[in-house]
């Protein structure tokens, strides 16, 4: 298997919600004589010197299936949130296209904006963003009020939203009355009410504390489960990127460097950055059979145990270690290959 780079393959139209093409934005006096142009090739240091201007984005073309998890991780300064907010126009691109659903968000006008910003996008925030003189339950209801649902409607709504989150009971209490991780379930109820077909997540969970961020982390997955919808999440976390992401973009200097499923990314890593950051996975907790699978050779039994090769490595420890022949890996009645105790402890031992 080989990493996905850039945009990766093209995806079927019908399943692409976001299409991001050719996008930019540079920051500065006259962006659009940067962006595009061989100024934009020169070194941050170089291009502030001459132009005055920060390239934070270059040149970024992906494409968001529906229903997925997207994360875009990357250092600091490395431009992922101004990439995620080019995407709902916070920050306004200064080239390229970003289509949602076929249709270039940049061409849309402010009444357009407003409407995708109260109908079809979602946000949640590192710090929460809550009211703080409205209850829980205003709080969770407040995007509907602002499209215009009537009361009975949107608190009905609320409610749900309040159970799904794991909050039941709360929705008399004030934010300042929650602990963190609640305050940021409220967050997640208020932007999941709304319905949105796209939810943008900016490091939602940086200010939590480590064991309750864990617990945040399987909410999310768990609501991903449950409403399944199109997400995109930044982190500068790899641990998270790995726990959430179907697919993660991987960003330096406003460029893309990958794009992959965790195992790609930990498996073949584009380049030495990525190397970098993924040096202390432990690969057995990511990495899947198809992985580490060898072709079948002369005397080598072909009656062992049956996995297929998205099985987690870890989760076929026990089965390859305790049978006594290599355990075939087989999707759709083909053999793909084997795996021996050998293959097994190499990973394991790393
Ligand atoms: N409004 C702005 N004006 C000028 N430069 C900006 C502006 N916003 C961001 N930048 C610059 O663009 C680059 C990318 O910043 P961005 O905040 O997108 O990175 P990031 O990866 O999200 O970092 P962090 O994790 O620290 O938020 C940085 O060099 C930053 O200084």
């Amino acid at each position: 298997m080989t990493a996905t780079s850039q945009a990766g393959p093209p995806q079927p139209a019908e399943t692409v919600t976001l299409d991001v093409r050719g996008l930019w934005k540079v920051f500065g006096p006259h962006p659009e004589r940067v962006a595009g142009t061989p100024l934009a090739e020169l070194s941050r240091a170089e291009l502030k010197e001459r132009t005055g201007c920060v390239a934070a984005v270059r040149d970024v073309s992906f494409a968001v299936r529906r229903g997925e998890v997207f994360v875009v991780m990357g250092l600091s300064g490395s431009g992922k949130s101004t990439l995620v907010r080019c995407l709902t126009r916070l920050v306004e691109p200064t080239a390229g296209e970003v289509r949602l659903d076929g249709r270039d968000i940049r061409e849309a006008g402010d009444k357009q904006l407003r409407e995708l910003r109260r109908h079809r996008f979602a946000m949640v925030f590192q710090h929460f963003g809550l009211l703080p003189h409205r209850r829980v339950l205003d709080n969770i209801a407040y995007g509907l009020e602002i499209q215009g649902q009537g009361r009975p409607d949107r608190y009905r709504r609320a409610t749900e939203m309040l159970d799904l989150v794991g909050l039941a009971g709360y929705g008399e209490s004030y934010p300042d009355q929650l602990s963190g991780g609640m305050q940021q379930r409220v967050g997640l109820a208020r932007a999941l009410a709304v319905d949105p077909e796209v939810m943008f997540f900016d490091e939602p969970f940086s200010a939590l504390d480590p064991l309750i961020r864990r617990d945040m982390q399987n909410e999310v997955v768990r609501l991903h489960h449950e409403v399944g919808k199109t997400m995109i999440f930044i982190t500068h976390d790899l641990s998270e990127a790995l726990k959430l992401g179907d697919r993660i973009l991987i960003m330096r200097d406003g460029e893309i460097v990958q794009i992959g499923t965790p195992d790609e990314v930990v498996g073949a890593p584009a380049d030495d950055y990525v190397r970098e950051f993924v040096r202390d996975v432990p690969r057995a907790d990511v990495l899947t059979l198809r992985w580490i699978m060898r072709p079948p050779g002369d005397g080598d039994a072909l009656d062992g145990p049956e996995l297929g090769p998205s099985v987690v490595i870890k989760d076929a420890v026990r089965t390859v270690l305790r049978a006594d022949r290599p355990v075939r890996v087989v999707a759709d009645g083909e053999l793909l290959g084997l795996v021996g105790s050998a293959e097994m402890l190499e990973v394991i031992a790393g």
